[in-house]
Formats: C-alpha cells, structure tokens, sequence
C-alpha cells in the first residue's frame, strides 16, 4: 500500500507518522509546496523507525507529483489552519484554490486513488472535489466525524469520570463549531445508555465541548490541532488498507440519504478497500433529524461560496 500525504505541516506529518507507527503501509511520500520542507520532515520521521520499529519508508518531496505516482490512499492536508477567533469557514478563500489544484495533480498520477479530504472548510472542500473531478464518490471522504467522536468519547469519559474505552459515541453532521450533531441518545457505557449516568443539562455540556472541541484547542495552541487529526486520518486508512469494512463518520456524498442531496455531510460509513463501501443508515429521533437538516443548510451555505 502506497499512500501519500500533501501538505507536511502539522496534520500532514502527524498523519505520516501515525501510519508508519501502526505499520500496514509500505510506502508514505509526503509532499509540500515549500522547498526541502517535506524532505525535512520524511527525514526526521525515518530517523524514529528503529526506536519506534516500524518498517514504512516515507520520503519528502517539493511539489513533485510523479513522485506520488500509483498511490493507492492520497490525504489532503494542504491549507492554511485558522487562528484563535477564525471559524472554519472563512478559510474557503484560499484553500479551495490549494484543495482543487492538489486534487488535480494527484489524480492525474494515480487514476485508481482514493482521497481523504482533510484541510477546511472540510465538507465544503470534500464537495469541491467531487465537483471539480471525475473519481467515483467511494472514493472522495472527508475526514471530520472520526475526530469529533474521539473528541465526544473524550468528553463523555471525562463526565462519566470512566475510563475511555468503556465508552461508545458518533458525531454525525457537518465538521463545524455549530453544525456537528454529537448522537447523545445513542452513547454507551459498556452498553449502557449514558443517559442513564448523566443528567440531561450535563449531556448538553458535553455535546456542546465536543463541537467546540477544535476551536478550544485552536485558542490553547495559537493554530489548530494536529495529533488527533492525524490519528484519525490513520485509522481511516488503516481500514481501507487492511478492508476492515469499519464504522466511521465521514464526509460522504449523499443522494437521498438522510433525506440529503447533493452535498457531502457527516453520516455513518463502512470503509474498506473501495473507500466509502457503504453508507449506513440509523434511524434518528425527532431532534437529531432536526440538528442534521440546520448542519446541511450552514455546509450549503458555505458551498455556495465556492466558484463552480
Ligand atoms: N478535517 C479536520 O478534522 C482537520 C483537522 C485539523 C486540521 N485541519 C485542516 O488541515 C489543514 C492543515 O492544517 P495544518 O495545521 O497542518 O497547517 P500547516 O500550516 O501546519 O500545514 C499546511 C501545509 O500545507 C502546505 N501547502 C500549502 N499549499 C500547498 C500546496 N499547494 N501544495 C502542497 N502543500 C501546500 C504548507 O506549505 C504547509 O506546510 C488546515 O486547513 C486545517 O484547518 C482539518
Ligand atoms: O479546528 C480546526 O480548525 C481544525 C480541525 O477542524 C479540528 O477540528 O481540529
């Protein structure tokens, strides 16, 4: 398995060094649009493979697609991150222009790619490269809903003062400060309805510190997180990699489903070698249907500002 990952920044080095630490690659090409940086970081990353003993080779590149050539998983990371006060959104100016370009130059490499969309506004890019390109949508998936559930189940255990695998929880909708739609009535505790532990004000606070999970960090680090969103993306790959069919949230095309069309959201998927193998659908209550219907009309309001 040949992945590689644009943009060598923070998420981007973090995406590779979580795939080389849990060792199903062959093969990680990092590459960025600065000079000698991807090269850096490859470099750096190769030199913990004998301490964290893993046999993945990663190398740098600048902006030399032939290089990515035939690679079976490509991550988008390429962008700028927002900054203390910025919402995602306002991040659309620039990294469509990144997001569309290194979408292009990737396919035109590897024809048979699947690409994890990463960089923000994520649903809004996951869409612009489902419009601008001509990949079957199994194999456009934007990365938002793994992060924001770790974040919920980080959140839920802090409340249920549990230890964090005993916990369950999915965060469906778009990946925005007020659009995610944390699936409160569905989270367990060794399958256990978590309602049943907290009380609803307490569920509300933590539903409410999942979604501003990223803009909290973004305030604590100055920019925004990158070690959960690359452990995320590599799990991601992972279970394309090994054909887990694994259950994820992920920003996935919709035609129909969820009474959705033409956009690309949050929803239950099974990830497997064909990418998106299935979108799962799970009967929602009256408010959840609700809180995903007001996410798709704020990710439709960013998609209307893209050029199309
Ligand atoms: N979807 C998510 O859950 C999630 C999580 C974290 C970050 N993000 C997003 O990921 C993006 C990257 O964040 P970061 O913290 O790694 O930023 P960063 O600034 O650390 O890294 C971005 C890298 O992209 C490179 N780059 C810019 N234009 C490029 C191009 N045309 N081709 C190749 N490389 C290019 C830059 O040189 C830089 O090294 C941001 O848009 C951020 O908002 C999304
Ligand atoms: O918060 C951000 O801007 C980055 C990312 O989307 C995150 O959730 O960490």
């Amino acid at each position: 398995m040949k992945v590689t990952v644009v943009g060598a920044g923070a998420v981007g080095a973090s995406c590779a060094e979580y795939i080389a630490i849990k060792n199903f690659a062959s093969e990680v090409v990092v590459l960025d649009i600065k000079e000698g940086f991807a090269e850096g970081k490859a470099m750096d990353l190769m030199q913990t493979a004998s301490l964290n003993g893993f046999d993945t080779k990663i190398t740098g590149v600048t902006n030399d697609y032939s290089k990515t050539a035939g690679s079976d998983v490509a991550i988008i990371t390429s962008g700028i991150p927002r900054k203390p006060g910025m919402t995602r959104e306002e991040l659309i100016g620039i990294n469509a222009g990144i997001v569309k370009t290194v979408s292009s130059n990737l396919i035109e490499h590897s024809p048979n790619v699947i690409l994890i969309v990463v960089s923000n506004p994520m649903d809004t890019m996951t869409y612009l490269v489902h419009k601008t390109t001509d990949l079957p949508k199994n194999r456009i998936i934007g990365m938002g809903g793994a992060l924001d559930s770790a974040r919920f189940k980080y959140r839920l255990a802090e409340a249920l003062e549990a230890p964090i695998s005993d916990v369950d929880g999915m965060v469906i909708g778009g990946h925005s400060d007020t659009g995610m739609v944390p699936l409160t009535a569905h989270a367990t505790r060794n399958s256990i309805k978590v309602s049943e532990f907290l009380s609803e004000d307490r569920l509300a606070q933590v539903s409410e510190d999942t979604k501003v999970g990223g803009a909290t960090l973004t305030k604590l680090l100055g920019t925004s997180a990158w070690y959960a969103p690359g452990a995320a993306v590599s799990s991601m790959v992972q279970a394309i990699a090994c054909d887990q069919k694994k259950m994820f949230p992920c920003s996935a095309f919709l035609e129909g489903e969820y009474g959705l069309n033409d956009i690309c959201i949050g929803v239950p998927v099974l990830l497997g070698k064909n990418g998106i193998e299935k979108i799962v659908k799970i009967d929602l209550a009256d408010a959840e249907k609700a809180k995903m219907k007001e996410s798709a009309e704020g990710v439709r309001k960013t998609n209307s500002l893209l050029a199309l």
